[in-house]
């Protein structure tokens, strides 16, 4: 198929499941030269860093921490829209039963992924929570090898992402990874109180870390699409801000 055959199918596709939140529309406008093409969208000049890191690892807090920094503005992982989309909660409904919602969750992460990373940004550098490659390599992935997402979901998951990193230009500069152990996580995962996360044993904490491990650490799972940054994310806030003060200029120079 053609690329300008595969966006008009896309576009078709957004129409049918009208997801207005998101504005499905206006990710095509992004996405659709007038003549129809898929365009590479690359912000010219522009540098995306992307925080990485396990469930409460104190990726929003690096976030607010930097969003007072010149040049730079920051985008949060959309949570909200994935915990209220025209009143339905998908988040809450994977933790419910992951086998029959994983892939309606999923659907809508990769969506709301691509939205933030193909929205232009003002300022010369953005700074981006997450990314459509950990929603893949690490959620998606972790639902499929604990056998609770089937098959035929993870094959088209996989078949919708492989066409998007393909066509899309979704590059990024740098991954800050905030590493922590699962058990810090599982601490700060109780303080937070979401709702939809009571459900989380310590184990799922442990998964999704390990999924992280071997793909930023031991490289051993899935393409790393940047150089990685690995900050100890163990620490107390005040030793956080000492780490972002000493790192500010290789993650500012991305
Ligand atoms: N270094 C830290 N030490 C102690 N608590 C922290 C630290 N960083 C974040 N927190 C707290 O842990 C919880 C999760 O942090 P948050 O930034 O929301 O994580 P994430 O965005 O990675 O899920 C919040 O209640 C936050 O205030
Ligand atoms: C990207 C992604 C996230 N989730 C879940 C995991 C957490 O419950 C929230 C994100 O919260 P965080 O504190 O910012 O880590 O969403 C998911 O289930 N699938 C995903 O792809």
């Amino acid at each position: 198929m053609s690329l300008s055959a595969a966006a008009r199918a896309c576009c078709r596709l957004l129409t049918v499941i009208r997801c207005p939140p998101v504005g499905s529309s206006s990710i095509m406008s992004r996405l659709l030269h007038s003549d129809g093409q898929v365009n590479g969208l690359k912000n010219k000049g522009k540098s995306t860093i992307c925080v990485e890191g396990n469930i409460a690892s104190g990726k929003t807090s690096c976030l607010e921490y930097f969003s007072n920094t010149a040049n730079l503005e920051v985008m949060t992982e959309p949570v909200a829209k994935w915990r209220d989309v025209q009143g339905h909660n998908p988040l809450g409904l994977m933790y419910t039963d992951p086998t029959r919602w994983g892939l309606t969750l999923q659907t809508y992460v990769q969506l709301t992924m691509l939205d933030v990373h193909t929205k232009p940004s003002l300022s010369p550098v953005k700074m981006m929570e997450r990314s459509i490659h950990s929603a893949k390599y690490i959620f998606v992935e972790n639902l499929y090898k604990s056998g609770k997402m089937p098959e035929v979901d993870y094959v088209v998951l996989t078949e919708w992402f492989n066409w998007i990193t393909k066509n899309i230009d979704l590059s990024v500069d740098l991954i800050v990874y905030l590493r922590t152990s699962p058990e810090t996580c599982y601490q700060r995962l109780k303080m937070r109180c979401r709702e939809e996360e009571s459900v989380i044993p310590l184990e799922y904490l442990s998964a999704i870390h390990g999924l992280y491990e071997e793909w930023l650490i031991d490289r051993s799972s899935f393409p790393v699409p940047a150089p990685v940054l690995v900050i100890d994310a163990d620490k107390s806030m005040e030793e956080m801000i000492q780490h972002y003060e000493e790192n500010r200029g290789k993650i500012l120079a991305a």
